[in-house]
């Protein structure tokens, strides 16, 4: 097995593929997912200058030199609710009534709040003086019509769609999710509800797979079980092929005598882009391109599956959604207590970074994955690293 470096094995799956088409979706729809073109607003936020109080609609110029002991009396000639719009205008001598929200009359330059006031229906007192544009907010406080409300490649958050809400956006062009299959292969699987046989184990892959494909975004459009048998693989890679963006098989990919994937691969005319990641685990990860679809096939072992998906299958997934942010994010940590060095192969573990440090946990096994269980991300130990002591610098990836 002529393996490579997890770099290599990232960069040759990443050449081969390529972003999904778009769509549109409805805007009350469009949360997480990525956009597929910058969305402008139709309309200003708010559209119009607008009270943001309850009060009066005054000329800044009749309330000059008013103060509590020397108000003035001005003549209510409307009344304006949030949502109405009133023909009069304020002239000298006059007020509106105004409730927040409310569109400002013409004339008026600013709202005397209701506290300031006698609360008069037909004449009122007003206590204060205020400049112009007091307790108004201007058209496009918020933005402007043709601003910019969601670039290319940004995920949809909450803010987003309100504002894309309010500057009169109702669909959304998006990503469409990135299809995925999964088949686990191995004669020894079985589905769960069934009381195990001898010599048989529950699928914990395709329960793994599963869950991260839908936390990641992606419809799974096939979740397959298949024992070890070449014609039924054969035909199960070739059904997902006709609907998925990307394969993920499981098991098969070792030197065993079932490990059939790679000459199954072989026979369909599929480029075999690697066989062999220098990593433990998940050093026999094979990965191919067939009829223009990624496939990439994990070792059956559970732990070994797991953490070569996160590190081959979120980069791939960032490029197919044309996602501006990276997926997979490297960074430096410390090390929480003392682990010891690695003279063999680059391994990856199964770890939790509390925020201040990286709290290695036990159970590294390829088969063990009940210890991942809360964990949040994975530690890069490279080949020939010393023993490591608490506080040490090491490398993740946050999942
Ligand atoms: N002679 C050698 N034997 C093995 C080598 C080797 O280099 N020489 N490598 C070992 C390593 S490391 C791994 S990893 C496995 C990889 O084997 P495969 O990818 O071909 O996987 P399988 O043999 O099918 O399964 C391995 C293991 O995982 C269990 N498994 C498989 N599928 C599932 C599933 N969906 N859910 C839960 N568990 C699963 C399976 O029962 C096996 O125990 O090869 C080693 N052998
Ligand atoms: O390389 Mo195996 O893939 O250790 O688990």
């Amino acid at each position: 097995m002529q393996t490579i470096t997890l770099e290599e094995a990232q960069a040759r799956l990443l050449e081969v593929v390529h972003c999904v088409m778009s769509e549109k979706v409805e805007l009350l729809r469009s949360i997480d997912r990525i956009l597929a073109e910058d969305v402008y607003a139709h309309v200003s936020q708010p559209p119009f200058e607008r009270s943001a109080m309850d009060g009066y609609a005054v000329r800044s110029e009749d309330i000059r030199t008013v103060s509590r002991s020397n108000p003035v009396c001005l003549k209510v000639i409307d009344r304006v609710c949030a949502g109405e719009v009133t023909d009069k205008s304020v002239h000298a001598g006059e007020a509106i009534r105004i409730m927040t929200g409310a569109m400002i009359p013409e004339g008026a330059d600013c709202v005397v709040k209701q506290e300031d006031t006698d609360y008069g229906q037909e004449q009122v007192k007003i206590y204060v003086s205020l400049a112009q544009k007091m307790n108004c907010c201007p058209a496009g406080e918020d933005f402007h019509q043709g601003d910019c409300l969601g670039w290319e490649g940004e995920k949809v958050d909450a803010y987003m769609m309100a504002s894309m809400a309010s500057g009169g956006i109702d669909s959304v062009p998006v990503r469409r999710k990135v299809r995925a299959a999964v088949i686990t292969t191995g004669e020894e699987l079985m589905p769960h509800g069934q009381p195990l046989l001898p010599g048989k184990i529950y699928n914990a892959n395709l329960a793994y797979l599963t869950g991260r494909l839908l936390q990641l975004d992606c419809n799974l459009t096939e979740g397959i079980f298949v024992g070890d048998d070449a014609d039924k693989i054969t035909a199960a890679v070739e059904k997902c092929a006709e609907e998925a963006d990307v394969i993920l098989t499981t098991g098969g990919v070792s030197v065993g005598v079932k490990d059939l994937l790679p000459e199954i691969m072989k026979k369909l005319g599929a480029d075999i882009l690697f066989h062999g990641i220098d990593l433990k685990p998940g050093m026999p990860t094979m990965a191919s391109l067939y009829a223009g679809k990624p496939v990439i096939s994990l070792s059956g072992n559970p732990f070994s599956a797991s953490a070569v998906f996160e590190l081959l299958m979120q980069p791939l997934l960032q490029k197919m959604t044309g996602s501006q942010q990276t997926f997979l994010v490297k960074k430096e940590a410390d090390i929480a207590y003392d682990y010891p060095g690695n003279k063999g192969n680059r391994r990856v573990l199964k770890a939790y970074d509390d925020g201040h440090a990286v709290h290695i946990t036990k159970g590294q096994h390829n088969a063990q994955m009940r210890q991942g269980i809360g964990t949040n991300c994975l530690v890069d130990m490279p080949a020939g690293t010393g023993p490591l002591k608490a506080g040490d610098k090491v490398h993740i990836w946050r999942l």
